[in-house]
């Protein structure tokens, strides 16, 4: 189908949006009435370069507060029509949004408002133009999406339809099956936009928090099924206002927003039965490793051994270690400048059809920076820049990259407590989070858990869990949504069968690796929970669900990552977020006792 976006959904100038929306694949915009008006570029320079990009000016909008008005205000709304009129024959835009009227001139009578909009499409008719008619969902009178089909049924022109927008009929509650009533020749416009699930005046809902399908709590692919089932064949057109997308990358912002129009089509294809666009996604069984770029002489490595992994092998071309315990595999690589998780190996069972799902997702693939006898490697990145590699660890149909280590020892990995990588939680930049949830969920089939905030004590941090439907690969997508102080965190939590006996092992061992827990958090817990007094002298973290229960612990800091140790019992499903201001502040306590140390000892 072909696929537009509003100019309003991006930033930048005008001639900036125009170039951003090209590069990412779309046939077509809407031009925003006001990008027009700041631009120095004249309505035939618009029109020039969109042409030249290869996009149509799909609509112009909006045309405001038109419809059902005295008499004497009618002449005056006619004669800013016949303006924008030109405006739009020296654009070559053919179709003009006009919006249900906020104005306090506006009458509540659907006649009126009928033969006033009849009006207007007998007078675009004479400029080749014709109008769509959206309801605003705070619109004075027309609020409703069958109700602006009703006064343009009554009106019963032929250069006046409908236009839907996903917001307007999903953000008031109304039941978009009423879509299907309305004739595919008479929507002539389809807006799209997402939205979260938001308690507020539904303007600055709409006006602030509006975000790409996928991205938000509507269901996208449900209405635009209805849409389609009227034969509708215009565009799939995005309309998104957001403060985060107004400040982000143009071009960044377009590619999510193409992503999210491909994986709506899919989406709303599979619920059809037809043919959807792009292949089905491969799903991940797991995690082949984490690979974390250290400093040439790092502690890190010390810490791995401290929780009990053994470094089996080093790469034939790289300086890249690798170190196990039981199906757990950590590779330090080490040409960074501070700990910082660089990559994940992820299980597929396809790993080539992995990188195809997510080439059809826009996803950059990475190029094979290998010698000759290195085995294959299929990488894309992810937003955040982080390397994800579809691998098939040891498997007799497929080269494994763990080929390219030597020496390996024959025979099982060296087993301790950990059994294997629980889940990865990953700190995404600013402004992108929604960007890398719809990534993860739409390239890897990952399904979301609904978003949570984190107090932190000096801001507060949103968090979101995404997991395969069998959980054996779960990730957490972290982001500073209030505060600067925030440090970008990465971490690794490793699953282990036995945690008490393993956190006794540590804190004999090596105590000062291990995040110490206010004894507040006990007097909480033993008050909330029945648990044995030892969780409070071993420093365990403990949560429960409906499921089961989790224990879980923190080691300190390495550059930007820290491990978690965890234990789920009775098919637990979360991850302790019910901890995570105890171990946000732990951190915080932690680091800046390390650096009052530092600083009475400069020569440590
Ligand atoms: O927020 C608005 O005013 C506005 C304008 C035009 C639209 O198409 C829309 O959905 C909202
Ligand atoms: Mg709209």
């Amino acid at each position: 189908m072909r696929k537009s976006i509003a100019t309003v959904s991006v930033s930048g100038t005008l001639a900036e949006k125009l170039t951003a929306i090209s590069a990412a694949g779309f046939d077509g915009v809407e031009i925003f009435e006001n990008d027009l008006l700041v631009s120095p570029l004249s309505p035939e320079e618009v029109r020039a370069r969109a042409r030249d990009l290869g996009l149509g000016i799909d609509l112009y909008q909006p045309f405001r507060d038109f419809e059902a008005v005295p008499g004497d205000v009618l002449a005056g709304n006619l004669r800013r029509a016949e303006r924008k009129f030109e405006v739009m024959e020296r654009l070559g835009a053919t179709l003009l949004l006009v919006c249900s009227s906020v104005s306090p001139d506006a009458i509540d009578d659907d006649e009126l408002a009928a033969e006033q909009l009849r009006l207007l499409a007998e007078r675009a008719a004479g400029h080749g133009i014709r109008i769509a008619y959206e309801a605003l969902a705070w619109g004075r009178h027309v609020n409703e999406y069958l109700h602006a089909w009703r006064i343009v049924r009554m009106a019963d022109h032929p250069n006046l339809g409908t236009c839907l927008d996903s917001f307007h009929i999903l953000s008031r509650g109304s039941d978009p099956i009423g879509i299907e009533a309305i004739p595919g020749e008479k929507v002539f416009f389809l807006q799209l936009a997402d939205a979260p699930l938001l308690a507020m005046d539904v303007l600055q809902w709409s006006r602030h928090y509006r975000c790409f399908p996928g991205q938000g709590t509507f269901d996208l692919a449900g209405l635009v099924t209805h849409v389609l089932e009227t034969g509708y064949t215009g565009p799939l057109s995005l309309e998104v206002f957001n403060d985060g997308f107004r400040q982000a990358d143009a071009g960044r912002t377009s590619l999510d927003a193409m992503r999210s129009l491909i994986a709506l089509e899919e989406a709303a294809a599979r619920r059809r039965g037809t043919t959807p666009p792009i292949p089905p996604p491969v799903i991940p069984s797991g995690f082949a490793f984490a690979e974390l770029s250290v400093p040439a002489a790092d502690p890190t490595a010390e810490l791995l051994a401290a929780l009990g992994f053994v470094r089996t092998g080093t790469h034939t071309g790289k300086p890249v270690e690798l170190w196990e315990q039981g199906q757990a595999r950590i590779l330090l690589n080490a040409t960074g400048d501070e700990p910082a998780l660089a990559a994940l190996g992820l299980e597929s069972p396809d790993p080539a059809g992995s990188v195809k799902r997510a080439e059809s997702l826009l996803s950059p693939v990475l190029p094979r920076h290998r010698a000759p006898r290195e085995a294959r490697l299929d990488a894309i990145a992810a937003p955040d820049g982080t390397e994800l590699f579809f691998c098939r660890t040891e498997h007799p149909d497929h080269s494994s990259w763990t080929d390219d280590f030597r020496p390996r020892p024959e025979g099982a990995p060296p087993a301790g407590g950990i059994t294997h990588i629980d889940h990865v939680a990953l700190t995404q930049p600013r402004h992108h989070f929604d960007e890398a949830a719809l990534f993860y969920r739409g390239v890897l089939g990952l399904r979301p858990q609904e978003s949570l905030e984190v107090p932190d004590p000096y801001g507060l941090l949103r968090s979101k869990a995404m997991s395969s439907e069998d959980g054996a690969l779960r990730m957490v997508l972290n982001i500073n949504q209030v505060g600067a102080q925030h440090i970008p965190w990465q971490h690794i939590a490793l699953a282990c069968d036995d945690i008490v006996t393993t956190a006794r092992r540590l804190r004999a061992a090596h105590p000062g690796l291990l995040l110490p827990v206010p004894a507040n958090y006990y007097d909480d817990l033993a008050a909330r929970y029945d648990v044995p007094p030892e969780l409070r002298e071993l420093g365990l973290l403990y949560d429960r669900d409906e499921h089961g229960e989790f224990l879980h612990l923190y080691t300190i800091t390495a550059g930007r990552v820290f491990f978690e140790i965890v234990q789920r019992a009775g098919g637990y499903q979360g991850y302790g977020a019910a901890n995570a201001p105890v171990r946000l502040a732990a951190q915080h306590a932690w680091g800046a006792q390390r650096s009052s140390r530092m600083a009475v000892t400069p020569s440590a």
